[in-house]
């Protein structure tokens, strides 16, 4: 049966391209921690990627049939990944990081024809029903061979699914975000043309392989022929390390959450003054907290920061840059310019548009590189991807974001919390980010998070968590209290708020929030 054919604008298209362009140019750059960077150029990448395809498409797997790839961002997985792109086989990426239960849960929901772990990984604890395989640099060992099957399809189409990412839906039970290649590969494109990577740029890639973030990086570094710097997790917690591999590897980028910038900031800021090759820093997930952002800018003055804002569902939307430095009285960051070829709308709870600034309303993305939806879950899927709100009639969906937002008078979009994060206290409408904003304005505090916890009455109190800038042994939590009564009305006020040197973290490194929820609960 001869191998499936690739049409255009398939991932793996996009991302080898450079190969013929820039054959040497180095495509990743990967060192574990103290050894020299092992390169990999286009060319090798690319041959790499052609022995993956041989070895997959001689197990018969079908366009369509899914591919679970656990592994850290590495040449071998990135290989793999776009190995799995030319034949139309969806990958789903899981780290070490994600748990026995959640991937068997992933497992469970996709059913895939293969399940491949990076040589240097070890899971017992999850169960698969067909394929199993290990694979690295020049290495593929079959476990256990997938179950034969009939190969009905002959070419892999832009509709077909390129991956599948998990995120942690609210209700708990993970939703797998579906992206076709048209999708990823409509967004990239775009990107890319609003000229954000130069080839020679070095893009350090800081985020998990199955948060998209890390999909987001290698699309960009490699579909712009530019080289990917992967940075290992346990590198981000020791800032000497951290800053000394951005330093050796020549990084020109770097993209991650703002988490990753917490340890070097508290502990030795002093370091990122050496990284005289960094041009530009992106992060993305949730808001970078003004102070933290401040020192910042403080100790690397010249360098851009981008605010990337978007979801899953649609890879990203905007890409804002930050005012260097960020004016004195400025207390949020626009996440307003959207990348070329994609519109938001603000939305009411009327469903009319909402373009009056100050007057906040639900973000709607209308975009061409949006999901297919929620694997198996047409339901969550119809809840997201709705019906264009100015006119249904001819059919086109926009996806409804969960975020508020308000545009300022300047066309500055500004993010005002996720539609759920709203709480109700004693019948009064809380907005939980406001009592953060607040809270962020208290001297000497560096983020602050509000949790709402339920009561046995029925009501809700809230929880603060507020992260000092330096250690603050006598912490006055009754004049902190004070501080939020002068600023806030009585239902707004917390009713505990605790000093914490850091906050616990997601996998994917954003504030877990979660956790906090169930810690106030446990605290009250
Ligand atoms: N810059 C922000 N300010 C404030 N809230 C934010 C922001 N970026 C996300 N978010 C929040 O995170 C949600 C999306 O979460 S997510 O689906 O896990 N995706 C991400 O976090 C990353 C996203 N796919 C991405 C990948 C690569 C580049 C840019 C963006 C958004 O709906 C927002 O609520």
């Amino acid at each position: 049966m001869a191998r499936v054919r690739e049409c255009v604008d398939n991932l793996h298209g996009l991302l080898t391209a450079p190969a013929t362009s820039v054959p040497d140019q180095v495509a990743i750059a990967e060192s574990s921690i103290g050894e020299a960077p092992a390169v990999v150029s286009y060319r090798q990448l690319v041959e790499q990627v052609e022995r993956f395809a041989v070895a997959l498409d001689a197990l018969g797997l079908d366009v369509g049939d899914r591919v679970v790839v656990e592994s850290r961002t590495s040449a071998a997985a990135i290989a793999l990944l776009l190995a799995c792109s030319a034949l139309g086989l969806p990958f789903v990426p899981v780290t070490a990081e994600v748990p026995d239960r959640r991937v068997q849960a992933i497992v469970d929901a996709v059913e895939p024809a293969l399940y491949v772990r990076d040589a240097g990984t070890d899971r017992t604890g999850v169960m698969t029903m067909d394929g199993t395989a290990r694979f690295g640099w020049n290495e593929w060992e079959v476990d256990r061979r997938p179950a034969a099957r009939v190969r009905r399809r002959r070419e892999v189409l832009a509709t077909d699914t390129a991956y599948i990412v998990f995120t942690s839906g609210t209700s708990g039970r993970p939703k797998g975000v579906v992206m076709s290649h048209r999708s990823v590969v409509t967004f990239l494109r775009a990107v890319l043309g609003d000229g954000r990577v130069l080839s020679g740029d070095r893009i350090a890639s800081t985020s998990p392989l199955h948060f998209d973030f890390a999909l987001f990086d290698i699309g960009i570094a490699l579909g712009g022929g530019a080289t990917l710097v992967p940075v290992q997790r346990e590198l981000l917690a020791s800032p000497r390390r951290f800053v000394a591999h951005l330093k050796a590897n020549r990084v020109s980028q770097v993209n991650g959450v703002p988490s990753i910038w917490r340890p070097v900031l508290r502990h030795n800021p002093e370091l990122l003054g050496g990284l005289t090759d960094l041009r530009s820093m992106l992060f993305a997930g949730e808001e970078f907290p003004l102070p933290e952002l401040r020192r910042l800018q403080s100790v690397v003055p010249g360098v851009r920061v981008v605010n990337g804002y978007g979801a899953t569902e649609s890879m990203a939307c905007s890409f804002t840059d930050v005012p260097n430095p960020l004016p004195v009285d400025a207390d949020r960051l626009s996440i307003g310019a959207l990348h070329t070829g994609a519109e938001v709308m603000l939305i009411g709870e009327d469903g009319t548009v909402v373009t009056h600034p100050g007057v906040v309303g639900e973000i709607h993305l209308r975009s061409p590189a949006l999901f297919s939806g929620y694997w198996n879950d047409p339901e969550a899927t119809a809840a997201v991807l709705v019906p264009d709100p100015v006119d249904s009639r001819h059919g086109q969906v926009v996806l409804r974001s969960g975020d508020l937002a308000c545009w300022d008078a300047e066309g500055g979009l500004y993010f005002c919390g996720r539609a759920d994060a709203q709480v109700q206290v004693r019948g009064n409408r809380v907005e939980l980010g406001e009592v953060e904003g607040t809270l962020g304005n208290l001297p000497g505090v560096d983020m602050a998070v509000v949790v709402a916890v339920a009561r046995p009455s029925g009501d809700r109190a809230l929880v603060a968590y507020v992260v000092p800038t330096r250690p603050w042994p006598d912490f006055d939590q009754a004049k902190a209290v004070e501080f939020c009564a002068r600023e806030l009305p009585a239902y707004m006020v917390p009713r505990r708020i605790d000093v914490v040197s850091e906050l616990p973290l997601t996998a994917n490194g954003k504030v877990n929030r979660e956790l906090l929820r169930r810690r106030a609960t446990a605290d009250l």
